[in-house]
């Protein structure tokens, strides 16, 4: 069978679901290596992610059609792939959903194997049954309607409400917008002019400073990206260097670093100053250096692997004007993005990950300058590595305190701003910015 969107889609769901693969790792590697036509790209791009971000409830469609074991492993995302096109994806035919999934169980089942005449008698038969779903009163209901895990449904409605948590939920299904930040070091009107001739369409963010949506991907792959005037980074993400108030000759320590995205951001605005970045795994620094080279600020950031919680061991008291924490969480900011996410969290990763969170505050907090700047951030929406932790940090510090802020487009009157990723599609976040007293 000659490569196709389909193809790809499916041989990287099988990597992701059977084989534990980040799925935009896998897909990036196969849409490499197949160099398909754009069009087909996008529709491989929604197959992987449309069928991830959907799977309980996909699975749920197969409840009482699956009478044996699914014997080779490409069944399963076979079917959920197929389903998915049959109950999202208005353009295509079922009779082309059909024909294609047919093609593709001979193309990936096993010499002599029976399991294209399997996959098309459990996909008949779901067509003619049709979709299905909990009543509403099952407590299943949102967890299958959203394909959340349970325990996730039930914390994002004890936490903002049922109303809300489906929004919340609903917003996590949606594609993740194409969004670029354009450098401080260019001119932000010549380049949006360039994008708009390159056929890009970019849309200005609500959210964050020079930041866009654009039409389609693709943007790596342009003079745009590769000479630093660019980079690809989510609105919300770059909000976050916003909560700084810069003069320029800065010393900054960003101590969670890599890949690196903010702190060439950080580096964009103290062009007398440097910008130090640790991270707890050597080999990831290479990927802050690259971007650091990419985006023309190598001459002001040094990279340090360093594990955080050790900060005060290597750097004097009070040796940093401004610091960023923007600490490993669990993600569920992320969902759209990286869908496969909530089916591997669990309530305890919020816990621990919450606890390193708080540690390396409380050490990296005593290398702040007395009247500096820290920022705390996490891609998490959860309470607990979020507002929790301010406040633990604030009752273990009472020489710190909370900051306003505000960046180009938003106010945090009370210093902490936390993005629901149904507000601005973007990418769920929140920021704390915190000084000394006196
Ligand atoms: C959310 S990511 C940082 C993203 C980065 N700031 C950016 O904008 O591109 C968190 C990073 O913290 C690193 N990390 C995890 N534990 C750490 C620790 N104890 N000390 C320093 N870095 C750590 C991870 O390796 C990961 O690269």
């Amino acid at each position: 069978m000659k490569t196709n969107a389909r193809s790809i889609a499916l041989e990287t769901l099988i990597k992701v679901l059977a084989q534990g693969s980040y799925s935009n790792i896998s897909l990036n590697h196969a849409l490499k290596g197949a160099k398909l036509p754009a069009e087909e790209s996008r529709l491989a791009t929604n197959l992987v992610y449309g069928t991830l971000q959907n799977k309980l409830y996909l699975d749920y469609q197969l409840k009482g059609l699956v009478k044996a074991k699914l014997k080779e492993a490409y069944i399963e995302p076979l079917l959920l792939m197929s389903i998915y096109q049959l109950l999202f994806l208005d353009k295509v035919p079922a009779r082309a959903v059909l024909d294609e999934a047919n093609k593709l169980a001979k193309a990936f089942g096993k010499p002599k194997s029976s399991g294209y005449r399997l996959v098309n008698g459990i996909l008949r038969s779901f067509q003619r049954r049709g979709t299905i779903l909990p009543k509403e009163d099952d407590p299943d209901y949102l967890s299958v309607k959203y394909s959340e895990p349970k325990w996730l449904a039930d914390y994002l409605v004890a936490n903002w409400g049922p109303k809300r948590a489906e929004k919340i939920m609903a917003s996590f299904n949606t594609h993740a917008k194409n969004e670029i930040r354009i450098s401080n070091l260019v001119k932000e009107g010549q380049v949006v002019y360039d994008l708009k001739k390159a056929h890009f369409n970019p849309v200005e963010s609500a959210l964050a400073d020079r930041s866009y949506s654009l039409s389609r991907g693709g943007i790596i792959l342009t003079d745009f990206f590769k000479e630093g005037q660019v980079t690809v980074q989510d609105e919300a993400a770059s909000l976050v260097a916003e909560a700084f108030d810069f003069t320029g000759n800065e010393r900054v320590l960003d101590s969670c670093a890599a890949p690196g995205g903010k702190t060439i951001q950080l580096a964009e605005k103290v062009s007398e100053g440097q910008v130090t970045a640790l991270d707890i795994h050597e080999k990831k620094l290479r990927l802050v250096r690259e971007n650091a080279q990419r985006m023309q600020v190598a001459d002001r950031v040094k990279t340090k692997a360093l594990d955080a919680r050790k900060a005060g061991g290597y750097f004097s008291k009070g040796e940093f004007d401004k610091i960023l924490i923007d600490a490993p969480c669990s993600g569920l900011g992320l969902l759209r993005r990286k869908p496969e996410i909530r089916y591997s969290k669990q309530p305890a990763d919020i816990t621990n990950l919450a606890q390193i969170q708080l540690d390396i505050l409380n050490e990296v907090a005593g290398l702040l300058k007395s009247g500096g700047e820290l920022v705390y951030s996490t891609c998490s929406i959860s309470v607990e590595e979020n507002e929790e932790n301010v406040q633990k940090f604030l009752k273990a510090h009472p020489d710190f305190v909370l900051k306003p802020f505000k960046t180009a487009k938003v106010k945090a009157e009370q210093g902490m701003l936390k993005i629901l990723p149904d507000s601005y599609n973007s990418d769920g976040f929140f920021i704390a910015k915190f000084t000394t007293r006196g």
